[in-house]
């Protein structure tokens, strides 16, 4: 594809077997081409109270082809206008889960509850590639820049 061109379709490249676990509710879907995200719907009403949190079924179980992941990410929407994200953000959906994708949401909202309504668009599926490392015990690790430095070892927010 021509660097800096929309793709033309909403549809991704890898196809990702899915079963609907909960009636005609549409499968996750990209809301515009190029997206990462495809949104993932609740299949229940669910009201969530100042700093509540629930585990919320999508209705959805995917079979991730091997050497991949999915990633559970909170949308920037709700988490902007009522404070709606995810416990465990991003869930991480292991290639081998076969069970319903399920999503950790809290309100974050110091006073106002959140209403979700079955067929709710609340969060959004990231598909990734992803390594799986061999782990290989060495007495001494290989010098570096930052060596140990880290948790603001290089200031704050960088103001003079
Ligand atoms: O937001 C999420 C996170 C996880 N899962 C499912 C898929 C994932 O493969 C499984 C296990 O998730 P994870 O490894 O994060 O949880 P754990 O607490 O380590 O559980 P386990 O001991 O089953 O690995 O739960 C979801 O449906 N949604
Ligand atoms: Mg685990």
């Amino acid at each position: 594809m021509t660097p800096g061109v929309e793709p033309r379709d909403t549809a991704g490249d890898l196809d990702i077997a899915v079963v609907r676990l909960d009636g005609d509710l549409p499968l996750p879907s990209y809301a515009h081409p190029g997206d990462a995200g495809a949104d993932l719907l609740t299949t229940v009403d669910v009201t969530l109270g100042p700093g509540e949190r629930a585990m919320v079924p999508t209705g959805v179980a995917i079979a991730l082809p091997a050497g991949y992941v999915a990633l559970v990410h909170p949308r920037s929407g709700l988490a902007a206008r009522h404070g709606l994200s995810i416990v465990n953000a991003p869930g991480t959906v292991d290639a081998g889960y076969r069970g319903e994708i399920k999503v950790m949401l809290i309100n974050h909202d110091p006073g106002e509850p959140i209403e979700l309504r079955r067929g709710d668009r609340i969060a959004q599926l990231v598909v990734q590639r992803v390594e799986r490392a061999r782990f290989v015990e060495v007495g001494e690790l290989p010098d570096s820049s930052r060596g140990s430095g880290g948790y603001g070892s290089t200031g704050g927010f960088g103001r003079s």
